[in-house]
């Protein structure tokens, strides 16, 4: 770096937190402090709300929860108090104390902020409260925090070195006011604490914005970003640096932690190591890769079972939950009826050998058999419909979670995006189960994910490098095998027109008229809206699972299940 000035070292502290944990989040800090410190950083930015995790939800309306944050704050301090010129930058929630204002005036806001401190020396220097709090998609902050400007708080800035650091939390740096204040307050460099859940090409977003508010500012920005999966939201860490051009001069690697070393000087310049971002494929990958192995750690369970079909949805879950847990972790269990293939099983049992993982099979046509015998005399004469074929979808179900109860694992359910949409799976069936993987997954996307998959060299159970997907579970025609020759394509429209149909209507509000008008079949386009509508109460019964679009079947899609309104 050729400057006049004296660079600070920087690191970017991309941990991954887990929500309620502040032991051991405050520990993931300290240790990632320490190190950085040991090599020569005097400066450590954490992650919005990394001493809670993120989101923590309504642990914030617990006073003992927030007094708990302001224990583990203090003693974090102290901790890091001998580690000499160490500023250490944490994002937590605070209170909102009467020396901050009237009661009165904040009567009808929430009495907590999302907030931002520096600690050095074994205290805290400064504190700053995020003043633009996000209310869309997943978000909800409005609900817990009041802004900093509700509260008469202007820019906080901060000096290391003599070189002076302006703090914003995150939704602060989309917008211009912030930044704005900050370089008002004599900012040199923007500090960003974030927490910005993944979507595809999520980040090339992040780094297009924050380019542009280094632009207007002509100061760089310094983004630390969490990684690691939280229920349904999954963070993707890459954290970076752009100069004050908007040049990205330093990035983390995406999915992992990291502690990453950067350089910058008060007129600007910043330079480290440039991480490369995985293409759209590899993100999806990872992305639910993370969000399983967090789900499980972060809940306990020793593993995961997985009813597998032959099918590619099956098989698309059992190589992540491979790829997250380790094939000793992973158990298979094909249930055949009397309605599936050979070729079902041979695929089943062909893939389970490939990756290693422990691979049952169970019969279901005792029990299918008992159920049609026990129901013969309510159902005499009335014909074979959905419910036979829900009667063997639930019966799978059922050993499933005998499965899961009698060891522990959690069931992995097997949905796609596309069946989510149109209510293709069955109540306490196919639906029965503590995660769903691949929920934000479209059908056309499925099959790309399992191609990429097989492209990659995977080390197999054998020894031998190859794929580990059989080709034909990805060439042949989809289908429940429910019934006799049954195919997705007796009850929906081919995948690549029901997934372009869906991502506009669901995922980008667009009114019907405008997807008729683009060249769909208005006779596709009603059959798919309508079904998207009529199984809402479906979907508010399913478990929860990865988000990896801009809109999931999750906390950002909020319809009511009993509605008229069909547009
Ligand atoms: N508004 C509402 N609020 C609450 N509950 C409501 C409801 N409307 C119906 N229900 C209940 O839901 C029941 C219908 O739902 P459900 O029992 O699930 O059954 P249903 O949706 O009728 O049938 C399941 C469909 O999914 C297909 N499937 C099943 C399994 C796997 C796959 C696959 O390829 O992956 C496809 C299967 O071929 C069939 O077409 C009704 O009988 C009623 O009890
Ligand atoms: N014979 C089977 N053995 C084990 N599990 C099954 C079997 N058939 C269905 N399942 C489970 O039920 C899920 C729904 O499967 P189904 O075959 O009905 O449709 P699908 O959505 O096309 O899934 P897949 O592509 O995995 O077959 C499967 O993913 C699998 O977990
Ligand atoms: N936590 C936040 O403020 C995140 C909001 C932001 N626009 C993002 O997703 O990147």
């Amino acid at each position: 770096m050729s400057t006049s000035q004296a660079p600070v070292s920087v690191a970017l502290a991309q941990i991954n937190a887990t929500v309620g944990d502040l032991a051991g989040n405050a520990r993931l800090l300290a240790e990632a402090a320490r190190k950085a410190h040991a090599s020569g950083a005097r400066l450590v930015l954490a992650p919005e709300l990394s001493l809670t995790g993120y989101p923590p939800e309504d642990l914030l309306l617990r006073p003992a929860f927030m007094a708990a944050c302001d224990r583990t704050l203090l003693a974090l301090a102290m901790e890091l108090s001998d580690c000499e010129g160490l500023h250490l930058v944490v994002g937590h929630p605070s209170s909102w104390t009467e020396a901050q204002g009237p009661a009165s005036r904040s009567f009808s806001l929430p009495r907590r902020f999302n907030s931002a401190s520096v600690l050095a020396g074994g205290q805290v220097l400064a504190t700053y409260h995020k003043r633009e709090l996000p209310n869309y998609q997943v978000f909800d902050e409005r609900r817990y925090f009041a802004t900093g400007r509700e509260a008469g708080q202007g820019a906080v800035v901060f000096e290391v070195q003599g070189v002076r650091f302006g703090l914003l939390i995150c939704e602060d740096a989309w917008f211009d006011e912030p930044a704005a204040l900050a370089r008002a307050a004599g900012a040199q460099v923007l500090c960003v604490l974030n927490a910005s859940p993944f979507h595809v090409e999520k980040h090339d977003e992040r780094e297009a914005r924050m380019a542009e508010r280094a632009r207007q500012t002509g100061l760089p920005l310094l983004y630390a970003h969490l990684v690691g999966g939280q229920d349904e939201v999954v963070f993707d860490g890459a954290s970076f640096a752009v100069d004050a051009t908007g040049v990205v001069r330093a990035r983390a690697p995406a999915f992992e932690p990291a502690v990453w070393p950067l350089q910058v000087t008060a007129d600007g310049l910043v330079s480290g190591e440039l991480a490369p971002i995985p293409g759209p494929e590899e993100q999806v990958w990872r992305a639910l890769v993370t969000g399983v192995r967090d789900y499980l750690g972060k809940n306990g369970f020793p593993g995961a079972i997985i009813g597998l079909s032959g099918g590619v949805d099956s098989a698309l879950v059992l190589a992540v939950a491979v790829d997250a847990l380790g094939a000793d972790r992973v158990r298979a269990v094909m249930m055949p009826s009397p309605y599936t293939a050979d070729i079902s099983w041979i695929d089943a049992r062909d893939m389970a050998e490939r990756l290693g993982v422990r691979y049952d099979e169970i019969g279901i046509t005792p029990m299918f058999d008992a159920f049609r015998t026990s129901l013969a005399d309510q159902f005499t004469g009335l014909p074979e419909d959905t419910t036979e074929e829900n009667i063997q979808a639930r019966i799978r179900g059922t050993l499933l979670m005998a499965l899961s109860n009698k060891t522990g694992a959690i069931v992995l359910t097997t949905g796609n995006k596309s069946e989510m949409a149109t209510g293709y799976c069955t109540l306490y069936g196919d639906m029965a189960g503590g995660f769903a993987v691949i929920k934000d997954v479209a059908k056309t996307l499925v099959y790309r994910l399992c191609e990429w998959k097989n492209r990659q060299p995977t080390r197999r159970a054998d020894g031998s490098l190859g794929p580990v997907i059989p080709e034909r579970i990805i060439t042949r025609p989809p289908s429940a095998e429910l019934r006799p020759d049954q195919t997705d394509q007796d009850s929906l429209p081919p995948y690549e027109v029901l997934d372009a149909i869906l991502a506009r209507y669901m995922e980008d509000d667009e009114p019907i008229e405008a997807i008729v008008a683009a060249g769909f079949h208005a006779a596709d386009v009603d059959k798919v809206t309508r079904l998207i509508k009529i199984n809402e109460y479906k979907r508010r019964q399913a478990p929860i699972g990865i988000r990896i679009t801009h809109r999931a079947f999750g906390r950002d899609w909020r319809y009511p299940i009993t509605s008229k309104f069909r547009a």
